[in-house]
């Protein structure tokens, strides 16, 4: 599928083709005489490694092989080039290398160090929060696939990556297979005394231990939660969040404790749509059906050339700042017939309009969401965007804008006209094998994608006060590529839809 965000992905492994091919002809060419038959031997092992890639790409659906694919560009590649020119006196060889590797760096979809630091992370994060076990996965295990065992120093990387997020528990596991391996003849030990410095300097800092493991976790109510620290409840709201992620991974589409089935009827008689009761107070609903394969590649169709990467919520800890959102985003407007169309269903199906007008508008544009890892490290904002659909995430977040949550809110101006975002429709443009769900950590409830549904729910209490039960977030992807088209619909041109209520209760 052209428009999902892993193809970028999978278009590395024709670009490796392309480098390997200007290799092979300079070694058959007159000017290949001065290349040394270790780096042949070099090539010839990358063109078997890139052969069996490219002849399965859906290989790199996977985390763990997209992070080898990453390390092998970045780090083998260049190890290629720096150790070939240093030992040839060749000034053909050298002049090609030089040329080549410029090439290369030069494409705008070759990846950097950032994107194999980014891309181990992801493995970390995933590992952590779905409590992978590190052992299968320095097998060369990650779920079901099998690959090669990992070497060392890819162990190592990923090891970095760890004690990078601050994980301290996930760094520990990491240092302890490390060090069973050193045991072994001919290993090595360096390295692991510096990650193991850099574990003891986490802990003087005083990061907290394996917090997050915990699946008995109960929900203190909300009442003795508003009494605590805004730092105590972000960290129950957190630990559910991961609780309910973990949940929901293999359960049905639908994870709540209101589940009923109804046929949903709209004004036009023949018209019905089957909907599922999520979480009965709050509503939350989820339609089957509501949007078709068609219109969900027009709608991906429109956005691809649009995508940026999304700017991160309030970030709390520096170190948590690339959990809160990896993802990309663009906005739609109801420019086509299709999406003119795919507007009306939410106004059939909710009774809301969804009229954009220039002031006062009833609704938001689209806001497409697909989730890579572009903007782990809140680096790559302004560099080419990439998106190689690892470990997106969105981490707890409530849609209603009413409090600014920024000085300079960008929303605030737009909130003044329209009112805050009363409801939330989300339609689901992916299936996502394995993770990615949308949990609603207070409510105990949650949705599974599934391509062509849609969830809805409002965000505001009928007395127009936000509903904090509301708090949702993204899981991260642990498979497979996820896209979503959230509809923000505001609240002023929708009050005789949905009349206030003075009962601050209701
Ligand atoms: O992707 C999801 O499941 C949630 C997305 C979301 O909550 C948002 O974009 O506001
Ligand atoms: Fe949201």
């Amino acid at each position: 599928e052209i428009f999902s965000s892993v193809s970028k992905m999978k278009i590395l492994p024709r670009l490796e083709r392309k480098l390997l091919k200007k290799f092979e002809d300079f070694f058959k060419s007159e000017d290949g005489g001065g290349a040394s038959e270790e780096l042949k031997g070099r090539i010839r092992q990358l063109q078997k490694s890139n052969s069996r890639i490219l002849m399965n790409t859906s290989l790199l659906e996977s985390p763990l092989h997209a992070f080898r694919l990453v390390k092998r560009l970045v780090k083998t590649w260049s190890s290629v080039f720096k150790s070939s020119a240093m030992k040839t006196t060749d000034l053909k060889l050298s002049a090609f290398l030089n040329s080549t590797e410029k090439w290369i760096l030069n494409q705008d979809l070759w990846p950097s160090e950032i994107d194999m630091s980014g891309a181990a992370m992801a493995i970390v994060r995933l590992h952590n929060l779905y409590n992978l076990d590190y052992s299968t996965l320095s097998k060369g295990n990650f779920l079901n696939m099998t690959s090669q065992p990992m070497t060392s120093l890819e162990l190592a990387y990923v090891t970095e990556a760890a004690l990078n997020l601050g994980f301290i528990c996930d760094a520990k596991e990491l240092i302890s297979a490390l060090k069973a391996r050193a045991k072994r003849p001919g290993g090595r030990t360096t390295r692991i005394a510096r990650l193991q410095r850099q574990l003891s300097h986490l802990a003087i800092d005083g990061m907290t231990e394996c917090d997050d493991r915990n699946n008995s976790y109960v929900m203190p109510t909300l009442t003795s939660l508003a009494s605590k620290s805004y730092e105590a409840r972000r960290q129950a709201v957190r630990t559910l969040y991961h609780q309910m992620c973990r949940k929901t991974m293999q359960a049905s589409i639908v994870y709540g404790s209101g589940r009923e089935c109804y046929q949903h009827s709209t004004f036009i008689p023949y018209l019905k749509f089957k909907a599922e009761v999520v979480n009965s107070d709050p509503l939350i609903t989820v339609f089957h059906d509501v949007i078709s394969d068609d219109e969900i590649r027009e709608m991906k169709q429109l956005s691809f050339g649009k995508l940026s990467p999304s700017t991160l919520a309030v970030a709390q800890v520096a170190h948590e700042q690339q959990l809160i959102r990896v993802s990309q985003n663009a906005w739609l407007f109801d420019l086509t017939p299709t999406m003119k169309r795919v507007s009306q269903r939410v106004e059939l199906i909710t009774g809301l309009s969804t009229r954009m007008l220039d002031e006062d508008t009833h609704a938001e544009p689209y806001q497409v969401v697909s989730y890579g890892m572009s903007g782990v490290n809140g680096l790559h904002e302004d560099s080419v965007v990439l998106n190689y659909g690892l470990g997106g995430v969105y981490g707890p977040h409530e849609d209603s804008v009413r409090i600014p949550r920024q000085s300079g809110n960008e929303n605030t101006p737009l909130l003044l006209h329209s009112g805050d975002r009363t409801a939330t429709w989300m339609y689901y443009l992916s299936d996502v094998p394995l993770g990615g769900a949308t949990v609603f950590p207070l409510l105990g409830a949650g949705i599974r994608p599934q391509k062509g549904t849609a969830a809805f729910w409002y965000n505001l209490r009928r007395s127009g006060e936000g509903e904090v039960r509301m708090v949702h977030a993204g899981c991260p992807v642990l498979y497979g590529d996820k896209w979503v088209a959230n509809k923000w619909i505001r609240e002023i041109g929708n009050i005789f839809r949905r009349p206030c209520l003075l009962d601050p209760n209701l």
